[in-house]
């Protein structure tokens, strides 16, 4: 509230005064109008809700493909929901239950409950076999939002209609908590050791992770259920489960996955893998492995995954990516943590690089069709989408540099830890007094030109993001395949604060294929599969920094977004390839001289640098960054032959 300067605070918005009608009657009367066909109130109340085609079939309705009858069904299908909750000590699921416990008077119209309602009896958790854990299944986004509003602490609706939530402790991924499990397969096929992520569990506590998430699960009153897909390539698409404790988190699939048709959920059978989201319980420290409260936990023989200890709900689209990165590479599909679009002529791009380096905005083009912000499949058909949503960072998010994305910003989409003003509950972008990462997850139709189904042709330009916090790498250059390969497997950048837990302030990265917290095989088997596609489609490789110009991060500042944009899109258009280039000394990079749009003195770097001592010296320090963090993939091979790895080694900087 504001002060006035006479201590007094100002009233936030005087109300309209009540004027009485003086012309008319002064005796009260009943309301003559038209009275309701009802004759109680719950009657009434129950006329308000119209019987329609939930995200969850009715009962009675015949699905195109249905072979069985609807209560069957049913029947199967909590069955089946049982069986994901089920303790494995205790052998059996729990008795499951659609519908909200708490919504008596919804349930005797609600679509969810009708048939199956019993009485869920509170009780205590040691008479888990007796009590009844409501299971609310594939809910609408606006149901989502009534139990948030209802039974979440830090739930609200903002002026534009999104539902503004809280992650709670954790606000970012926590890469050092997150385990797979190590067994005779997994020992073989994944990448271990120096420089992976994937830090080993064995498959006994795993069981006791998994158990602790299903107890703490079934002791709620209710869970909340969505089957959904991943993967918009039909051949090679996974049905996904998540079971977690919060409406937030599953809003947030539900916005990140792709959504099933209630045709499609009716034969959804089986799920293809499983998330146990128990997220607002720790693990046990004194459980063998584990080295905080936070676990995140993975499977690959089980199919399954398990979170304790943080409720950041990127945790589970990233695990889910974690696990088409083992699974594509086994059909010859390449796993991309990349955004992807499509121009009006076909052309698609990929966008890769580290979090906070561009993907999400620059994808998000409004002259391009948008494929996908984050998640890839590049197969021998062209290139899919992951995902059926995207979490876009919105940290200082603008209307003018970002309207695509502050439009989408509506009724359903999940804003994530962001300050709003407490009357107006208009939404303060600037403000990071809850984190730097601030996120918003929307349906991937709430971009007005993203292309469904999300899939496009083989990519002509393959783009990597850089946000150099040293500024000494240029806007733009053009990669031959070797260089694009070397900065692949590279993956640098300077972080930017926020995304990973405990990271405030940009320091130098190198995360292997812009994802090594994601990748499962060693990064040069992506890498092999990147030069051969690229070969093979003849796509070229670019290296965009987004980061620092005039002087690293303190001195410098962040290359303006608008000229970036002018730098994506003269390379969209093929125009940058034809321009005429010199090459940088050090990295040996290609830069234009001139992009339209763009002041060209930016585009060397050393022409924004007061101080060139400075300049060649900081450039010097981050060429021997590069050179030691290669040491680690200087022994692999990469293609058929060994002429591809020579290359490829070549290709780094020279000094
Ligand atoms: N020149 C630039 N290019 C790209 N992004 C920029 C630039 N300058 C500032 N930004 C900001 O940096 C952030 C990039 O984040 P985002 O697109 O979400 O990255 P990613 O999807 O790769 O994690 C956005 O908040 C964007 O507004
Ligand atoms: C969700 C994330 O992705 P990105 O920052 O790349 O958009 C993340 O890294 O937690
Ligand atoms: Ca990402
Ligand atoms: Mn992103």
């Amino acid at each position: 509230m504001a002060a006035n300067g006479t201590g007094i605070p100002t009233p936030r918005s005087p109300l309209a005064r009540i004027l009485t009608d003086k012309k008319r009657d002064a005796i009260c009367h009943d309301d003559s109008g038209k009275s309701v066909k009802a004759q109680t109130i719950d009657e009434l109340h129950s006329l308000q809700r119209k019987r329609s085609a939930p995200t969850t079939p009715l009962e009675g309705t015949q699905g195109a493909f249905a072979t069985v009858s609807e209560d069957e069904r049913q029947r199967q299908q909590l069955q089946s929901i049982s069986a994901s909750l089920a303790s494995l000590t205790r052998g059996t699921g729990p008795k499951v239950v659609r519908g909200d416990p708490a919504a008596k008077s919804t349930q005797s119209v609600s679509h969810v409950t009708h048939h199956h309602h019993v009485e869920a009896p509170t009780i205590s958790v040691s008479d888990s076999s007796l009590k009844f854990t409501h299971v609310l299944y594939n809910l609408s986004p606006a149901e989502l939002y009534e139990q948030a509003i209802m039974y979440e602490k830090g739930s609200f609706i903002t002026s534009s209609g999104a539902l503004a939530t809280m992650s709670g402790a954790k606000t970012g991924r926590s890469p050092r908590d997150k385990r797979i499990v190590i067994d005779d397969t997994t020992q073989d096929e994944l990448w271990w050791g120096k420089g992976s992520p994937n830090i080993e569990i064995d498959e006994h506590t795993f069981m006791v992770n998994r158990e602790r998430a299903v107890d703490y699960l079934n002791s709620l009153d209710k869970v909340f259920v969505n089957d959904q897909f991943l993967n918009w390539d039909p051949q090679n698409r996974i049905k996904v489960r998540i079971v977690s404790a919060r409406a937030y988190h599953s809003l947030f699939m539900h916005n990140m996955c792709i959504r099933p048709t209630i045709e499609e959920l009716e034969n959804f059978g089986t799920p293809d893998f499983t998330i146990y989201n128990a997220g607002q319980f720790p693990c046990n420290r004194y459980t063998h492995y584990m080295t905080s409260s936070t676990s995140i936990d993975l499977n690959l023989a089980r199919r399954e995954m398990v979170i304790l200890g943080t409720q950041y709900a990127g945790e589970m689209k990233k695990g889910l990516f974690s696990v088409m990165h083992y699974l594509m590479p086994k059909r010859q599909i390449l796993s991309l943590h990349s955004g992807c679009n499509m121009g009006k002529d076909g052309d698609v791009a990929l966008f890769f690089g580290l979090s906070g380096t561009g993907k999400t905005t620059l994808s998000t083009d409004h002259n391009r069709y948008l494929i996908g912000d984050d998640e890839h499949c590049w197969s021998d058909n062209g290139v899919s989408n992951i995902e059926g949503g995207c979490y876009a960072k919105c940290i200082d998010l603008s209307r003018e540099k970002e309207p695509d994305i502050w439009n989408a910003i509506k009724f359903g989409t999940v804003l994530e830890n962001i300050v709003f003003d407490e009357y107006t509950r208009e939404v303060d972008y600037a403000d990071k007094s809850v984190t730097e990462n601030t996120r918003a997850a929307y349906p991937i139709e709430y971009i007005p030109n993203a292309k469904i189904p999300c899939v496009g042709p083989h990519p002509k330009n393959v783009i990597l993001l850089a946000c150099d916090a040293f500024g000494v790498l240029p806007p733009v250059s053009k990669l031959s395949l070797a260089q694009t390969m070397y900065h692949f497997i590279s993956g640098y950048t300077a972080l930017v604060a926020g995304t990973e837990d405990g990271i405030k302030e940009p320091t130098a990265t190198f995360s292997a294929c812009f994802g090594a917290a994601f990748i499962m095989l060693h990064p040069t088997k992506y890498a092999a599969m990147l030069a051969e596609k690229m070969q093979k489609h003849g796509a070229t490789g670019w290296l965009v920094n987004t980061g620092w110009s005039g002087g690293s991060y303190g001195t410098g500042n962040r290359i303006k977004l608008a000229y970036t944009r002018k730098i994506i899109d003269a390379i969209h258009s093929g125009s940058l390839l034809n321009a005429t280039y010199e090459k940088t000394e050090v990295f040996g990079l290609e830069i234009p001289t001139a992009i339209e749009g763009v002041p060209s003195e930016i585009l060397h770097p050393e022409n924004t640098w007061g101080d060139k001592h400075a300049y060649k010296n900081t450039l010097l320090k981050l060429a021997g960054l590069f050179k030691n963090n290669f040491e680690t993939f200087t022994n692999y091979k990469i293609g058929k032959d060994n002429k591809l790895t020579e290359e490829i080694l070549a290709a780094g900087p020279n000094f």
